[in-house]
């Protein structure tokens, strides 16, 4: 099976991680020749074979590295796009991407201006190609009230070009999650749709943690690895839509054992939507269509079931109807 040309929808990619390393050695090269940056070739920092990144290695290569040699406008919209083509370039056909906003004092550059700069890109490109984005703004498990709030703010202001919905994300070993609780109020106050990062580690998998996320009522969950029965069962209750990510959960090992071991094989029965997703192609190195690759290869599902699993995805995205409609119109039955 061709599974660069099967369309494919992605819903869990964050625009930082998801940025090639081409594409940062690119910037680099240019920081370089203007005596703009002291960082190490991202080729050396982030080498071309190196996927095994584990969350204590994985969250400090943003703070350490990518948002510090990210850190200007110029580099801001060559990422952007970047992204964007790559995802185009490996047949997805809708995507929404996640962002947390960053202000950048050193560039003049507000949370305001950050999210109205890649909206931008989004929208030409949105305008020229057959691929559609919408983007989600992501709460970091750090953060405190006021700053989550801020996002859901960001989030109203733009809904109308582009934002639909919010995210939490971040180091799971970091954070009470109790704190956010009137920013999700907030925004399900005003339907803004809410994706959580959900189970990803055993610090984050307490039934006291897991049960306050459900509480602020979820559309979606990511990642999903460890969940105790009765949490389980909610969620297949409520059918909520999975966002789940295979090469980053083996590649960070953040499950036991291999591809074939992943959670996918116990979800894919419950009747919930899944979507699958790459996370941080940038980082572990496995785009969409391998993805689907490795699905169809390590549980054993034939053209017709990846096709199925391709447009189940459709009945979860926070795009609107239309956006639907035109989904199941051009996905593979
Ligand atoms: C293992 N998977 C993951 N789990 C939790 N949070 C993750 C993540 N992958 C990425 N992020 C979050 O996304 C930020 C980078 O993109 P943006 O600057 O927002 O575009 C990271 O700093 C982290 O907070």
């Amino acid at each position: 099976m061709d599974f660069r040309s099967l369309p494919k929808i992605e819903l869990h990619a964050h625009l930082s991680g998801s940025i090639s390393r081409d594409c940062l050695h690119n910037i680099w090269l240019q920081k370089k020749e203007r005596e703009e940056t002291t960082l190490e070739d991202p080729l050396i920092e982030m080498p071309a074979d190196e996927f095994d990144y584990d969350l204590d290695s994985f969250f400090p290569l943003f703070s350490r590295y990518i948002y510090v040699l990210c850190n200007d406008l110029s580099s801001l919209i060559y990422t952007t796009n970047s992204v964007l083509e790559d995802f185009q370039a490996d047949g997805v056909v809708y995507l929404e991407l996640r962002t947390t906003p960053r202000a950048i004092p050193s560039a003049n550059i507000t949370k305001h201006d950050y999210v109205q700069t890649i909206l931008d890109c989004v929208s030409k490109f949105n305008a020229s190609s057959s691929m559609k984005t919408n983007l989600i703004l992501s709460i970091d498990r750090r953060n405190d009230l006021s700053t989550a709030l801020e996002v859901v703010d960001l989030a109203l202001r733009f809904r109308g070009q582009g934002v639909v919905g919010i995210d939490l994300c971040g180091d799971p070993a970091v954070g009470d999650v109790a704190t956010f609780q009137q920013a999700f109020e907030h925004a399900k106050r005003h339907n803004i749709k809410i994706t959580i990062h959900f189970a990803e580690a055993p610090q984050s998998s307490t039934p006291k943690e897991l049960w306050k996320l459900l509480s602020y009522n979820p559309d979606r969950i990511g990642h999903v690895i460890n969940v105790p029965d009765d949490v389980k069962e909610e969620i297949v209750q409520r059918r909520l839509g999975l966002e789940l990510c295979l090469s980053c959960n083996v590649h960070a090992r953040m499950i036991t054992g291999t591809y074939s071991d992943h959670h996918f094989g116990w979800w894919r029965e419950t009747g919930c939507p899944i979507a699958l997703s790459t996370d941080d192609v940038g980082v572990f190195g496995s785009n969409l269509s391998n993805e689907y690759a490795l699905i169809a290869e390590h549980f054993g599902l034939d053209k017709k079931e990846i096709c199925d699993l391709a447009r189940g995805a459709i009945e979860t995205i926070f795009g609107n109807e239309k956006e639907k409609q035109r989904l199941r119109e051009i996905m593979w039955k």
